[in-house]
């Protein structure tokens, strides 16, 4: 695996003040980073999240799906228990890239769903590869975590490598108007474990 560990500052955040690592991906060229808050290296379950990365979602207040949500979910989940670890993964668009997603919410406005637009495009649904999860959380020093998700596949990659996941904590999002469909196609054809997709629109509207 060729993820290296290149630098660590301080990042201070609306949720607290976290430890940035940045990683780099000599085959990829892709800078990885993780957060950490706390003693993350003691041997004990880390709280913990790897978030795949949404320029749109994350960045650009998007509300075609929940990555943003999520992530201040996350962070401030971490902060609370004074103790975790994010992954921020440069993995755009589950692997197929910012253009290529922008291709695929072009189709998704014509009527695909979330799956059927990447297989239009030639991708399969979920391009994403976890094993660069490896060497940034050896180099941290975890090798336990209680991971805050709802997708069953990153729980299974994650074993597969060798880091135990302890418990799985759900990170579900109250829907909206705008990312229900793709929510229900997450759980229909993705695999997601999500509750009641429905609740929390009429708060939203
Ligand atoms: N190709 C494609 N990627 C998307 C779309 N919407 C969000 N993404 C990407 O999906 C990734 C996030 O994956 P999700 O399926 O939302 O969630 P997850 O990471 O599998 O699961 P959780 O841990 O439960 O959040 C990010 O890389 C986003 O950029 C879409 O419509 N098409
Ligand atoms: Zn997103």
């Amino acid at each position: 695996m060729s993820v290296v560990f290149v630098a660590v500052s301080q990042l201070p955040t609306p949720f607290g003040v976290f430890s940035m690592h940045g990683f780099l991906d000599q085959d990829t060229g892709k800078e990885h980073v993780a957060l950490t808050m706390g003693e993350v290296g003691n041997g004990l379950p880390v709280l913990g999240r790897l978030h795949s990365e949404c320029l749109t979602g994350d960045a650009l207040f998007s509300m075609r799906c929940d990555c943003g949500f999520q992530l201040e979910a996350a962070l401030q989940a971490i902060a609370t228990e004074g103790r975790g670890v994010l992954l921020y993964l440069r993995q755009e668009g589950r692997g197929i890239g910012l253009l290529n997603k922008i291709r695929a919410y072009a189709l998704q406005d014509a009527g695909a769903d979330t799956v059927e637009a990447n297989e239009r495009l030639g991708f399969a649904p979920d391009q994403r590869d976890y094993a660069i999860c490896k060497p940034m959380l050896e180099h941290l020093g975890i090798a336990e975590l209680n991971l805050m998700t709802n997708n069953p596949r990153k729980v299974k990659a994650l074993e597969e490598f060798g880091i135990r996941v302890a418990e799985r904590k759900p990170l579900q999002i109250a829907a909206n108007p705008h990312n229900r469909k793709y929510l229900l196609t997450k759980a229909g054809k993705l695999g997601h474990l999500l509750g009641d997709i429905h609740q929390g629109e009429a708060e939203q509207s």
